[in-house]
């Protein structure tokens, strides 16, 4: 029986990753539920997994929970109870489904505490991977992928070495505007932008696909996962999101892994992994889909493609800022303080005007991160 700790349990990925519990269980026990502020869904959470341990985004958060949690369950609030309910522990596995860099100290503290990491969380690679990368060798921790794209990568490499891979090929649907030319994006709208062809999601990753800024992080956390430089990762926009990526290897020959746009099977298998079990998302029906799309990403069409390539390959503390300021512009924009087209701007302003440092520490990056986000908070609101 693995024992699982769920950052994120009210989310699209952390629902998801309870289905999959529930519906093996003999194979998992839930340690610790951390969630941010749907008290309602968490209280049913903790009522039919029974975790140790309990996080709340916040003290009210945790005051309007405490007295319907079952008794001997502890209680935690914040920073430092996501913390607690990544390491605080007898987990085996920690699955970081948080959004943003704020996944960035639970996932090393989990990982200090030598859990295995289930990571949909991709913000915390991209924010910190040389030092997440570093903690995890160094521990001894393996870091599985839950991200569709990569999940699908680590399923085609199957344990070959880096030295026989040619490229990787990561899919995109391309988004909620894949139609559009970037001229038609003027005055799109939030409830547009929130309309993905094939998953259903979150808000943020959901915005993230429409602007391409998820593809860019996904190529930044190919770029750790899997130790290739940024030449060898190519970007395809495959409307259909049926092959989930790809690896080309030196001798020519291309390893896809297909299947329905279902997150239960990438979360299943970064649980049972190195097992496959039995998953109730729907099966493929090749025969019935008919026909595969694929063409490439066009960067200037999605600049936040392209900012997350340059902010890759200058490394340092680049791809903090574009993470940074990226999940700034998209809050404001949902919130209807910019438009649409302005999450691109407010990323290349930050990405422009930081400090670059090389090979930061926790402590640099965590304050490139402070400077982009107010950064990006001060960009200006358009007339
Ligand atoms: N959704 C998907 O299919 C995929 C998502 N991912 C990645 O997985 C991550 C999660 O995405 P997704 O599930 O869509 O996101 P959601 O917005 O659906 O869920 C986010 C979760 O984080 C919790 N949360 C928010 N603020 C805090 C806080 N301060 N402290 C603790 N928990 C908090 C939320 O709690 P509450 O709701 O209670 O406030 C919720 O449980 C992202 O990094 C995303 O990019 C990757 C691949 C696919
Ligand atoms: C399901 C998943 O992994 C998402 O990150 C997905 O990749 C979003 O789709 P696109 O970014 O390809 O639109
Ligand atoms: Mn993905």
């Amino acid at each position: 029986m693995k024992r699982v700790s769920l950052l994120g349990s009210t989310g699209s990925v952390g629902t998801q990753a309870l289905d999959v519990i529930a519906s093996h269980p003999d194979e998992f026990r839930v340690e610790a539920l951390a969630a941010g502020s749907n008290a309602d869904l968490l209280l049913e959470q903790v009522k039919k997994f029974r975790p140790r341990i309990v996080s709340v985004g916040t003290r009210e958060a945790a005051g309007r929970i405490r007295p319907h949690l079952p008794s001997g369950v502890k209680l935690y609030w914040g920073e430092e109870g996501l913390v607690e309910a990544a390491a605080g522990t007898e987990a085996d596995i920690v699955l970081t489904a948080v959004v943003g860099s704020r996944g960035l100290k639970p996932t090393l503290a989990a990982i200090e505490a030598g859990k295995t990491i289930a990571l949909a969380n991709k913000e915390t690679l991209v924010a910190a991977g040389s030092i997440v990368c570093e903690a995890a060798s160094r521990k001894g921790v393996r870091i599985l992928p839950v991200d569709s794209e990569h999940s699908a990568i680590f399923q085609c490499l199957n344990g070959e070495p880096s030295g026989r891979i040619a490229k990787l090929m990561i899919t995109a649907s391309g988004g909620a505007f894949r139609d559009r030319s970037r001229e038609e994006l003027t005055n799109v709208t939030v409830e547009q932008a929130l309309k993905h062809p094939n998953w259903s999601m979150g808000a943020k990753v959901t915005i993230d696909s429409a602007t391409m800024a998820n593809k860019g992080l996904e190529v930044i956390e190919a770029h750790w996962l899997f130790g290739l430089p940024y030449d060898r990762i190519e970007v395809l926009v495959h409307p259909e999101s049926i092959v989930h990526s790809m690896v080309e290897y030196v001798d020519g020959s291309v390893m896809a892994q297909l299947g329905s746009p279902d997150m239960r099977v990438p979360i299943q298998y970064a649980l049972t992994w190195p097992d496959r079990l039995p998953n109730p998302a729907p099966k493929l029906n090749l025969a019935q889909i008919g026909k595969l799309h694929f063409r490439p990403a066009d960067m200037d069409r999605y600049p936040a493609l392209r900012l997350a390539f340059e902010s890759g390959r200058a490394g340092g503390v680049a791809t903090a800022v574009f993470n940074a300021a990226n999940e700034v512009a998209v809050d404001r924009f949902v919130r209807g303080e910019l438009p649409f087209l302005a999450i691109d701007d407010v990323i290349a302003d930050a990405l422009e005007s930081h400090a670059p440092i090389d090979n930061p520490g926790l402590e640099e990056v965590l304050e490139a991160d402070a400077w982009a986000r107010g950064r990006a908070s001060a960009y200006p609101h358009p007339r």
